[in-house]
């Protein structure tokens, strides 16, 4: 017997968590194939030939409000198809809203909004809870109906929020038409026992409703296919073939010195003239391991690119030229060049072979989600290509001197340089001059956090990582002491020291963004932190558990970072999405943070799978908040400057295909002046804004994140 494959509808209202829903689809209705529109994509007059198409539609969650056109589009023209038209539906939380809406329901805010939060959910025991125990349910709502006593949808289930909220009505029913709604959300990692049991109790009573009314279909033909294009997951079926490499190999040789300082290795390859482009990713602190810094030649390529442009700058030493992109963007010109650079074999124990080393703006990200204004003064990408580097293995004490040039007589030289090094101590000696440090207004940051906390309660954002810029002026002195002070004032796992003109960061970033190994078996793993406390006398391992990973504020905002990526990493890699690690309290310098790690496997293995990764994924959830789209067009309204490097990323793509980049958080940049005596540095700061913030914690929290780099200055 053919094998049945139910085609399923899914409507996306630009939310964060759509294809969490779409993975779970796929493990509750047996080979089921899933299409994803927009609901802005079309009219319901267009969409309404092509229904018959479907066995099924799924309203997916959203932000904004079910009376709001411009939030739910064709959606709520969904609930009144008329009876030749009707086929089964299921909403979830914005598609509750709107079913109900569509049907008499009143629709209030909450008194006390709830995201991320958990709820024991009370239900009939029927249709969609038929056979359902104990449901535990991961809640994202700020609305919430009212049911018409008597009208034609009915409640299958609620919750009790005491004094917060009261009764507040957590799934139901039409009571004629196929229609089935849950007001949780069914696909969060945290939810237990509504998810698949419910999604499977929808699809079967989706079929009773079929068998009984015989509805008319179609089958899929070439218009339909133009019209929905590929299923989810589509990416790799519409990837174009990879070009051949003619690079030639990586020659490594392998020196064991457990006591090399990366400074030393920096100093030994002119770190110290500041004329000249220099690049070190510096694993100053647990859980970071290799350090690789570059050793630049004068005809190093550098790579520069600004948002808007239709060009890509190349730079070898003094000399710079212009590749128009024509019909390409930054990102495929920049994954053919690096597949045109491709190598197959280097030393199998490190991560980093040669490749491209630099940064992408916050904006670079932004800009696919949504208009940014104006022209930053620093490349939105900004990336040197190393040929020759060195890899310290801080766990193994051994040292790789690696170079992509044919017979490179370099790597003799320099294992001999390299080996006469002494363990020298970081030179002291801070560079001198008073600092004039122009810190945010206080009062209207806290204002900004209300105006964020208000966007919430009116559902438009589930958290809002609102941040704000500081300045640090004073006179020249050399970026590579500064960027000393900074490592030796808060050493960290993702430090940098980039100094890729016009631009010089220097980095003490916590957090990884995204690590991508090496094709086959390529691994995509993702860290987003979010919760933070203080370090201070009293704080122990303890205290700082049961602050961060005892708070239902802190678990709430982490795990709505943890579902958002769950759904980045669909996009890319398809269903396989693992949580590896949930709000675990991690130690660092200055702060406890609380940490969870997401691991995604394609289901084909594809080098440039990586970058394409990044490319989707950007900008990092952790620095925008849920939705992602909304709630960065809603920080554009909140924030005064464009945020630039800050809350970007950095880190490399190897030649072997693998790639790791950290979010340039606690990290400092400027733009480089030769004709100035003075120079000013730039950084940012912020934090996640939920519904349970208080601003002034959130003040406080924004400056013991800034402290940990303006203490560098100070
Ligand atoms: C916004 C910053 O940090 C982000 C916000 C965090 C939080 O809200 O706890 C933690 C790490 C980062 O994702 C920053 O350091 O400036
Ligand atoms: N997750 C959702 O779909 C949220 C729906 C709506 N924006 C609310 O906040 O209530």
């Amino acid at each position: 017997m053919a094998i049945e494959h139910p085609r399923i509808l899914l409507v996306d209202s630009y939310d964060s968590f759509t294809l969490n829903l779409a993975s779970l689809l796929k493990q509750s209705i047996p080979n089921c194939i899933i299409y994803i529109i927009k609901n802005d994509a079309f009219t319901i007059a267009q969409l309404l030939p092509f229904l018959p198409a479907f066995s099924a539609v799924i309203v997916g969650p959203g932000p904004g409000s079910p009376e709001n056109d411009r939030d739910v589009g064709l959606i709520k023209d969904l609930w009144n198809l008329g009876e030749h038209s009707v086929l089964p539906m299921f909403g979830v939380c914005l598609g509750l809203q709107s079913l109900c809406v569509a049907h008499g329901a009143e629709l209030k805010r909450l008194d006390v909004v709830k995201h991320g939060q958990i709820s024991r959910v009370q239900h009939t025991g029927t249709f969609l809870f038929q056979g359902v125990g104990t449901v535990r349910a991961v809640r994202y709502h700020s609305l919430h109906v009212v049911l018409r006593q008597g009208g034609c949808i009915e409640q299958l289930a609620w919750v009790d929020d005491g004094a917060e909220n009261g009764h507040v009505v957590m799934a139901v029913r039409h009571t004629s038409k196929p229609f089935w709604a849950v007001q949780y959300h069914p696909e969060s990692v945290c939810t237990r026992g509504g998810g698949v049991e419910v999604i499977q109790n929808f699809w079967q009573l989706a079929q009773d409703w079929a068998r009984k009314v015989q509805p008319r279909t179609t089958p899929w033909n070439s218009s339909l296919q133009e019209m929905f294009g590929d299923p989810w997951p589509s990416f790799l079926r519409a990837r174009p073939r990879m070009p051949i490499s003619q690079f030639p190999g990586v020659t490594t040789a392998v020196l064991d010195l457990p006591h090399i300082t990366v400074a030393a290795v920096c100093e030994l390859f002119g770190v110290c003239n500041e004329e000249r482009p220099f690049v070190c990713l510096d694993s100053a602190a647990q859980p970071g391991r290799f350090s690789i810094v570059g050793s630049l030649m004068p005809e190093s390529l550098q790579i520069t690119h600004f948002v808007g442009d239709n060009s890509v700058s190349l730079t070898r030493g003094r000399h710079t030229s212009q590749e128009i992109l024509g019909d390409r963007d930054i990102w495929t010109w920049l994954s053919d060049f690096m597949a045109s650079r491709r190598v197959h074999e280097g030393h199998p124990d490190i991560p980093f072979w040669g490749g491209l080393i630099g940064l992408l703006s916050y904006e670079m990200g932004a800009h696919s989600l949504c208009t940014v204004k104006g022209k930053r003064c620093h490349p939105d990408v900004n990336f040197v290509f190393v040929e020759r580097s060195v890899v310290i293995d801080s766990a193994t004490g051994r040292v790789f001197v690696q170079s992509l040039i044919p017979n490179d007589h370099w790597i003799a030289e320099t294992t001999k340089a390299v080996s006469g090094l002494n363990s020298q101590p970081m030179r002291p000696g801070l560079p001198t001059g008073k600092a004039n440090i122009t810190l945010p207004n206080k009062d209207r940051y806290l204002c900004r956090i209300n105006a964020a906390k208000e966007y919430i309660s009116a559902g438009d954002s589930y958290e809002l990582c609102l941040t704000a810029r500081t300045t640090v002026s004073l006179p020249k002195s050399t970026s590579w002491r500064r960027y000393q002070a900074l490592r030796s004032k808060n050493p960290a796992p993702y430090s940098a020291y980039l100094r890729l003109h016009p631009t010089t960061l220097l980095s003490s970033s916590p957090e990884r963004f995204l690590s991508t190994s090496r094709p086959p078996d390529s691994v995509f793993h993702l860290r987003p932190i979010k919760g933070t406390v203080r370090k201070a006398p009293g704080v122990t391992r303890a205290v700082a558990e049961e602050a961060l990973a005892g708070s239902v504020k802190e678990v709430a905002e982490n795990l709505m970072i943890v579902d958002l990526i769950r759904h980045d990493l669909h996009t890319i890699v398809g269903e396989d999405v693992e949580v590896k690690q949930f709000c675990v309290v991690e130690e660092y310098e200055t702060v406890w943070q609380l940490v969870s790690v997401i691991e995604g496997r394609p289901s084909v293995q594809d080098g440039l799978l990586g970058w394409e990764m990044l490319r989707s994924s950007l900008p990092p959830g952790s620095m925008t908040g849920a939705p992602k789209k909304r709630s960065v067009e809603i920080l554009q309204t909140l924030e005064d400057d464009e945020r630039g490097i800050y809350s970007g990323v950095f880190g490399y793509w190897c030649v072997g295909m693998g790639s790791d980049w950290s979010v340039t958080i606690r990290s400092c940049f400027k733009l480089d002046d030769d004709s100035s005596d003075s120079e000013t540095w730039e950084m940012g700061a912020g934090g996640a804004i939920t519904a349970l913030s208080d601003a002034e914690a959130e003040w406080e929290e924004m400056v013991v994140k800034l402290n940990s780099v303006v203490g560098a200055f100070t």
